[in-house]
């Protein structure tokens, strides 16, 4: 029996959860000490971190460094309208604080780097990730590894999710034991891009949640799988019971450590291709942004410059939607599979690409000074959704 008390109010607040078999007040006092990270205020955040508040975890970091969007709203039910503008990190914090006003929260409006992994996250007991690229993923695992912490991890897109927790229990398996080496980038489409049912993420946030409470209060049961959701399969839920950690992992394998410091580790370049689009929100991805311009660049661009050319590369059916007076359309998949038979290398003209949000006009950059374009090849940071924030607000989103 514990010898704790609570405030006199928490046995009200939190009794239907304390009368539960396994739970009692040990279970609360447990849950009061606890300190849990939720890097991603974002789909996956906010319904973990709502849960992880209202059951009375004593204190919540909050990371990151993003702003509230009205596309948000669909699925990151922490943020409102009134928010919109405002760092999710502190938008959520807002929210929590209406939910249980004696939760600690810490609000911190910078991504994780490499740089600032391991001091931002080193106070806390359980790390979550609740973000949407593989940088950040492996970045977490490493950081969870050297830490001795849990890892619960959360990924959804489209109509299915998965969870996981890394580094648990006896000889539990790191993410890069599992996933040794990146997806490739054109097969890991970003939530923007292939879209998610807001709710997926509601069920594997809480999750999450969920599994990080069982953790905490001594109710997990320390074994590794891997839970895979699928809304429209019928059962919709499968496990998979997962090995112990490689021995060859080279992050936490029995071999020693072969991954290089975490603070020196790019990990954008080691996952390829497809980068997060940092850059348009302050974050400087090395080696990129000589070939880089700005939304407000490239209008002053357009507007000097009678040799340019610009060249859209999504999709027809989204270049149908909208799209830029005088820019022409060349679908990625078609320009990447012959560059210079769509466009000719001519080293007079200056040559800009630019598509949804930033990404893929990176891969046609790079596609085309890879088949001998030379002269200026660059590419629109944040793509149209930029030119619509920073040049023309009536320019559609979508
Ligand atoms: N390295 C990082 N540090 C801090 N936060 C991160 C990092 N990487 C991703 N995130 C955050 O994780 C969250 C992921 O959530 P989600 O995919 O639902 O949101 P989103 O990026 O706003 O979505 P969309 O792709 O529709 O714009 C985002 O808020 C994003 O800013």
């Amino acid at each position: 029996m514990s010898t704790g008390r609570l405030p006199l109010e928490d046995y009200q607040r939190y009794g239907r959860q304390m009368i539960l078999d396994g739970f009692g007040l040990e279970g609360q006092l447990k849950l009061q000490k606890a300190s849990v990270a939720v890097v991603g205020a974002g789909g996956l955040g906010c319904p973990a971190l709502q849960y992880l508040a209202a059951a009375g975890v004593g204190k919540l970091g909050i990371i990151d460094h993003d702003v509230v969007e009205l596309s948000n709203l669909q699925r990151q039910i922490l943020h409102t309208q009134e928010r919109i503008g405002i760092p999710k990190a502190v938008s959520a914090a807002e929210a929590i604080k209406q939910i249980n006003s004696r939760v600690e929260v810490v609000p911190i409006t910078s991504a994780l780097l490499p740089t600032n992994a391991l001091d931002l996250l080193e106070p806390y007991d359980i790390i979550l990730d609740c973000t949407d690229n593989a940088p950040t993923r492996y970045l977490l695992s490493d950081t969870a590894v050297q830490l001795g912490k849990p890892l619960v991890s959360g990924a959804a897109q489209k109509y299915d999710g998965q969870l996981c927790i890394y580094n648990y229990g006896e000889n539990g398996p790191c993410y890069r034991c599992l996933f040794p080496k990146p997806t490739a980038p054109e097969l890991a489409g970003s939530c923007a891009e292939v879209g998610i049912l807001g709710v997926v993420t509601g069920i594997i946030g809480n999750l999450q949640a969920l599994e990080t409470i069982k953790i905490i209060t001594g109710l997990h049961e320390g074994k590794a799988s891997l839970l895979i959701f699928s809304a429209l399969s019928t059962p919709p839920f499968r496990s998979i019971k997962l090995r112990s950690k490689r021995p060859t992992c080279p992050a936490c394998g029995v071999e020693g450590q072969k991954v290089g410091r975490i603070s020196e580790t790019d990990y954008v370049a080691f996952c390829g291709g497809d980068r997060p689009d940092w850059v348009s929100k302050g974050m400087v991805v090395e080696g990129r942004t000589e070939y880089r311009i700005t939304a407000k660049e490239m209008r002053h661009v357009l507007q000097s410059s009678p040799t340019t050319r610009l060249i859209d590369v999504r999709p027809p059916v989204e270049y149908g939607i909208c799209h830029l007076p005088n820019s022409i359309n060349v679908p990625l998949n078609e320009l990447v599979a012959d560059p210079t038979s769509f466009v000719k290398i001519d080293e007079e003209l200056e040559t800009y690409f630019v598509c949804r949000l930033g990404n893929d006009s990176q891969l046609a950059v790079d596609a085309l000074r890879s088949a001998g374009g030379k002269g200026i090849i660059k590419d629109v940071v944040g793509g149209l959704r930029a030119w619509s924030k920073d040049v023309d607000p009536d320019f559609p989103v979508y």
